[in-house]
């Protein structure tokens, strides 16, 4: 980075969904080194959740942007830069010195960095600082090879790190990271457990990328060498929609359902995401699925307020509310 340059830095973190992405920003968030960072999660689906996830810190103002920032939100995501900015200027956010913005599990990072290319105001504020991809442990190599937006991550990315190593056999590890290495050579490649990856990696995804235009262009090229179409083309049937618990359910019911729902369709189901709360709880539970894996659940300290109760969020390929609602609400 020339020394002259005092434009925001802008740091992307990428991968497919439940990759590990917002586990490593809760881990980044809290190093002092970030203080004065600002983060704006974007999101895929009709009910925000992931920001309730992320422990805010009190000067870092938390966005959202609903939809996929690549494919329908591009002019949204230059309001979204371009008042940040602003804000700062006049003082109504704490002033920040780096941007990083977690995509969507769907979004393709290559529609991001155009933007912040494309737009002068951007571009003279922001610098583009680097693409970084989590990838899944246990899940990523078949990701690779069934979902393109995946593949694409993978290949654009200035560093990869390979999360839930715990989960994973040594087999699995090295095979994805052979993989990866196939895909992107040019990519730092680590594992990382639990996100608690050190923050100095932002540092080193990529120099200014004016002084590197060649690397640029690597990073704004369709991925078209591995097999993709590189038009930005949304997956092809990627559902999101919510269910609503019964009322009358507890966490047993709960948990039944889940098991159905995974076991029938757990290849269709790319993510779930909810909070629930049962008669009695004073906070509500944090749950988590990606295909055939529930994750533990946890509590959050209170409940977000804006928040409808017991609704959960499904992400699915080819499986509809209706085929998913079947299984789920089965007594
Ligand atoms: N066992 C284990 N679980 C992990 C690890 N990293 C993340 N997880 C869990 O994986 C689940 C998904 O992680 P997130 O960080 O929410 O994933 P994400 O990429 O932000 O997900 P989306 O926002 O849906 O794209 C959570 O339940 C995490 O606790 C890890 O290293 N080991």
């Amino acid at each position: 980075m020339s020394t002259a340059d005092r434009r925001i830095p802008v740091s992307l973190i990428s991968g497919f969904l439940g990759a590990g992405k917002s586990t490593l920003l809760n881990h980044w968030l809290q190093q002092p080194q970030l203080a004065k960072a600002a983060v704006l999660i974007n999101e895929y689906g009709p009910v925000g959740v992931d920001h309730h996830l992320v422990r805010q810190l009190d000067h870092q103002p938390v966005l959202l942007a609903s939809g996929c920032i690549c494919c329908t939100l591009q002019g949204s995501l230059v309001d979204s830069l371009q008042s940040l900015f602003l804000q700062a200027l006049r003082r109504q956010v704490p002033p920040f010195d780096r941007l990083i913005i977690e995509t969507t599990g769907l979004a393709d990072p290559a529609g991001v960095m155009f933007t912040l290319r494309q737009s002068p105001f951007l571009a003279e504020r922001y610098r583009y600082a680097g693409l970084l991809t989590v990838v899944d442990g246990q899940y990523g190599l078949a990701q690779l090879e069934t979902e393109p937006e995946a593949l694409k991550q993978a290949a654009l990315a200035d560093a990869l790190l390979i999360s839930k190593p715990d989960l994973c056999t040594e087999d699995q590890l090295q095979a994805l990271q052979q993989r990866l290495v196939q895909i992107n050579p040019g990519a730092t490649c680590q594992t990382v457990a639990h996100g608690q990856a050190e923050v100095a990696l932002l540092a080193q995804l990529c120099p200014d990328p004016a002084s590197s235009p060649r690397r640029l262009k690597r990073w704004l090229q369709p991925a078209t060498t591995i097999g993709l179409h590189g038009d930005g083309a949304p997956a092809h049937g990627v559902t999101s929609f919510c269910l609503t618990l019964p009322p009358q359910w507890g966490l047993a019911d709960l948990l039944a359902a889940l098991e159905r729902v995974q076991n029938r369709h757990g290849a269709a189901l790319l993510r779930l995401k909810g909070l629930v709360r049962f008669p009695g709880d004073t906070a509500p539970l944090v749950l988590q699925a990606v295909h055939g894996t529930l994750y533990p659940l946890a509590r959050l300290a209170e409940y977000p307020p804006e928040l409808t109760d017991n609704q959960l969020v499904f992400l699915t390929r080819n499986l509809t509310q209706a085929q998913l609602a079947e299984s789920f609400f089965e007594c």
